[in-house]
């Protein structure tokens, strides 16, 4: 089994690479992100707890987070592999997915991330906001907040993944296929 981390910065393309990484290597996407839109879409209980940390930019609580990651895993026993897009974002849940990925005969093989300038990035949120009618991709406010969480409580996790020799970084800026070119290279490599 194999199983990458997807990590970067908001708005640093991590869906949009998802969508080829999870064809080519036959893997299980997970997007944490998606599956809590899922449920605010459909207004779940979940949905309901998620809904006010989201729409301001915030974090969903961890424990929320980390049940639901885990009921989507076990929906697919029998896959090759997950990619991981949005989860872990803190230091706690990387420690609870390796934790729980163990019980199922599993580790992370590989943590990926896709690296951008912030101006880069805010300016492709705000283009996205036009037209994809997420509530914290239109207000620049509500981005700086993401922002915020991002260099607060995810970024320590490059050092966490670097310390068990599992962190490997990749120029986030370029065409598309560039960037899946250099992905791909990376993975081919492990
Ligand atoms: N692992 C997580 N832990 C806590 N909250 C999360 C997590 N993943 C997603 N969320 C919530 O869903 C929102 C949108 O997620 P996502 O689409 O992955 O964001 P982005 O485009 O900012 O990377 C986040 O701002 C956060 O509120």
């Amino acid at each position: 089994m194999i199983n990458i981390v997807l990590f970067g910065k908001p708005g640093a393309g991590k869906g949009t690479q998802a969508e080829f990484l999870k064809e080519k290597y036959n893997l299980t996407h997970l997007s944490t992100g998606d599956i809590f839109r899922f449920n605010l879409k459909n207004d779940t209980e979940l949905g309901k707890k998620a809904r006010v940390f989201m729409d301001n930019g915030e974090l969903v609580p961890c424990e929320v987070t980390t049940a639901m990651l885990i009921d989507e895993v076990k929906k697919h026993p029998d896959t090759a592999g997950f990619l991981f897009d949005g989860y872990p974002r803190t230091i706690n849940q990387a420690e609870a997915l390796d934790k729980f990925l163990p019980t199922i005969g599993s580790s992370v093989t590989a943590t990926i991330a896709l690296e951008a300038d912030d101006e880069i990035l805010v300016a492709r949120l705000l283009e996205r906001g036009k037209t994809s009618g997420r509530a914290d991709d239109q207000d620049e406010e509500k981005i700086r907040v993401r922002y915020q969480e991002y260099n607060e409580k995810t970024a320590p996790l490059i050092g966490y993944y670097k310390e068990q020799n599992k962190f490997h970084a990749v120029d986030g800026i370029g065409t598309i296929e560039q960037i899946t070119e250099r992905l791909t290279s990376v993975i081919d490599n492990l």
